[in-house]
């Protein structure tokens, strides 16, 4: 239990230290999703007689674990929109780390419990005329959500079925795979630029992982926001499927992905993703201070008030 708690508490890349005896963040990564799913005495606590367990307390997200086929379902449920709020990253954090400590859990699916949106984002409330200390715990959430995330060793699947702009296409890109539901309306993309505000380097280089250099130039600068036959062009879905669907195709696309060894798929992701990791844990603490300093200038809340009040004007 004391090596359960110490995972949990303080994340996986800390634990995972622990776990292999690697002293620092920058030279464990690969060494330490080796060995990431063989620590068994803390994930006991995890397991079930059941066969579907619920996992979260919050009502802003569900998992609920198959354990027969090691899928986690995880839905979000913020309404309206599925904005990220502090409690909502924090709820996520947790319950990705949960289903990484539990060993029968093999993969995640990631949709939404509303339909039409998969995620607005981050909660623009969360960064408008609060103190600087909320900013700097809000941004430590957000980072470690994407770390979370991002550093998942288990197969994720984005079943997207409703719209997802900037940090809601920032979580389908962390995924290994991303289907789409195929209807026009709904649309994805980084669009933190029309907000006035600038997609941290980490964002960028998540999305230049799924897209490409030029892509991901063109996109952030431009706050592209993507219909789904658009971002399958440019790749930043891998396929749309028919609306109703997305989950029964996610849960297919799942089935293949299990079929591959996990050492070797895990050690492989890690490989991918390790240096775009290995970044942002170095530069934790100015990133935050970073995100502090930007998002309290009087300019950018200026920016901020005027897209949320755009945004809630009758729509047209
Ligand atoms: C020098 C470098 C320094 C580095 C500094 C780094 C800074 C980086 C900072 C931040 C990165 C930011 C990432 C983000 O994710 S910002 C969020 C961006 N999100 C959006 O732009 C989405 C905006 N929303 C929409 O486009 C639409 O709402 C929709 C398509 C998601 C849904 O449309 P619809 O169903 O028509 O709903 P409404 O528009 O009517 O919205 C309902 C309700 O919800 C409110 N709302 C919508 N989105 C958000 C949000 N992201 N946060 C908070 N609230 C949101 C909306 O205002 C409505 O509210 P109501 O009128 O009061 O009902």
């Amino acid at each position: 239990m004391a090596a359960l708690l110490l995972r949990t508490s303080r994340g996986l890349g800390a634990c995972l230290r622990v776990a292999t005896g690697c002293p620092s963040p920058s030279s464990c990564v690969v060494a330490a999703w080796s060995s990431a799913r063989w620590p068994r005495e803390g994930a006991v606590a995890w397991r079930t007689h059941a066969q579907v367990r619920h996992y979260s307390s919050s009502d802003k997200l569900s998992i609920d674990m198959d354990d027969k086929t090691g899928v986690a379902v995880l839905k979000l449920s913020n309404p309206p929109v599925n904005s990220l709020s502090l409690e909502l990253l924090t709820e996520l954090a947790i319950g990705l780390d949960k289903l990484e400590m539990n060993p029968s859990c093999r993969g995640v699916i990631m949709t939404s419990a509303h339909p039409h949106i998969f995620s607005a984002g981050l909660d623009v409330s969360e960064m408008m005329g609060k103190p600087t200390e909320h900013y700097r715990e809000f941004w430590r959430a957000v980072q470690e959500m994407w770390l979370k995330l991002y550093g998942s060793s288990l197969v994720t699947i984005a079943a997207i079925n409703g719209s997802s702009p900037a940090g809601g296409c920032l979580m389908a890109m962390c995924c290994d795979y991303r289907l789409m539901a195929d209807n026009p309306k709904y649309s994805i993309g980084l669009n933190e630029t029309k907000l006035g505000i600038v997609a941290p380097f980490w964002f960028r280089d998540t999305m230049m992982g799924v897209v490409g250099t030029r892509v991901t130039e063109r996109s952030l600068q431009l706050g592209l926001m993507y219909s789904p036959a658009e971002a399958v062009h440019v790749g930043l879905v891998d396929r749309t499927v028919p609306e109703e669907t997305v989950f029964e195709e996610a849960r297919t696309e799942m089935a293949r992905w299990l079929k591959i060894p996990d050492h070797a798929r895990q050690i492989t992701k890690s490989m991918m993703r390790k240096t775009t990791i290995d970044h942002l844990l170095a530069q934790r603490d100015s990133d935050i201070s970073n995100f502090a300093n930007f998002i309290s200038k009087d300019s950018i809340q200026k920016s901020l008030t005027a897209y949320m009040q755009a945004l809630r004007q009758p729509k047209k």
